[in-house]
């Protein structure tokens, strides 16, 4: 049986890193950002029905999907946040279960899930267990504004749109505390690795 294990957090709270880490130990990951940026690529499903319902002012000159107009868009915007998840929530659950199957079906021991609406979407339900990288909010907004170039609100209004972190943290069966340095970072990753081994 292929053991599906979760990787969530906050918004940059070390996921992409973490999952780094255990894809440099030979874990295979499920990246759901990366999945969804695939749908979003033109011609691919994503992007045609994101252009249907929000129109091609979400688009760049060139004729790609503007990320960081749309992103503004629905990080200040409920209404519009839920129509994107009701455009692409389906089709990234799609892409993932069909990836996940991939890999039961060749039978490997442990896939990382590292998905960031885990909980908010229900994909803990698929999981055998579940890890939160955790982070204080100073350091989350501090990390999020410099990795995105984002000022103070924008960065917390990204924040806002998803599950508070201490609430995932409590639904976790293993806290990953990133606050510290890297080092700290991969000695508890080295733990979970020894766990999952
Ligand atoms: C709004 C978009 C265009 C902004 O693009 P941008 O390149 O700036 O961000 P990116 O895709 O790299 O996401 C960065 C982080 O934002 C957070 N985030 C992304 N989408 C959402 C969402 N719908 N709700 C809450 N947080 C989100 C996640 O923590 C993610 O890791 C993009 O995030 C998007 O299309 N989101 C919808 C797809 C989605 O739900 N992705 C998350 C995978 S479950
Ligand atoms: N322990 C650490 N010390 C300093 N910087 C860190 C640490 N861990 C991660 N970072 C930096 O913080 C930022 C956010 O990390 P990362 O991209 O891994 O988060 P994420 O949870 O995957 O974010 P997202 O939800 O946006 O995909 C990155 O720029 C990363 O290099």
């Amino acid at each position: 049986m292929t053991q599906v294990v979760g990787l969530t957090g906050g918004i940059a709270s070390g996921k992409s890193t973490v999952s780094g880490l255990l894809g440099q130990v030979g874990f295979p990951i499920i990246d759901a950002d990366l999945v969804a940026h695939r749908l979003q690529q033109p011609g691919q499903p994503g992007f045609e029905r994101l252009v249907e319902r929000f129109g091609r002012s979400i688009l760049t000159m060139d004729g790609s999907l503007d990320r960081q107009r749309l992103g503004q868009f629905v990080f200040n915007n409920q209404d519009a946040r839920n129509q994107l998840n009701q455009v692409m929530q389906p089709l990234i659950r799609e892409t993932i279960m069909g990836q996940l199957a991939g890999f039961t079906k060749a039978a490997v021991p442990a896939v990382i899930l590292d998905v960031p609406l885990l909980f908010e979407q229900g994909y803990d339900e698929d999981c055998d267990l579940v890890v939160v990288v955790t982070v204080d909010k100073a350091t989350q907004l501090a990390r999020l504004m410099k990795r995105d170039g984002l000022s103070q609100m924008a960065a917390q209004a990204r924040v806002a749109a998803q599950m508070p972190l201490n609430e995932k943290a409590a639904r976790a069966d293993i806290v990953i505390d990133n606050n510290g340095d890297d080092n700290h970072l991969r000695q508890q990753v080295a733990q979970l690795v020894k766990r999952l081994n």
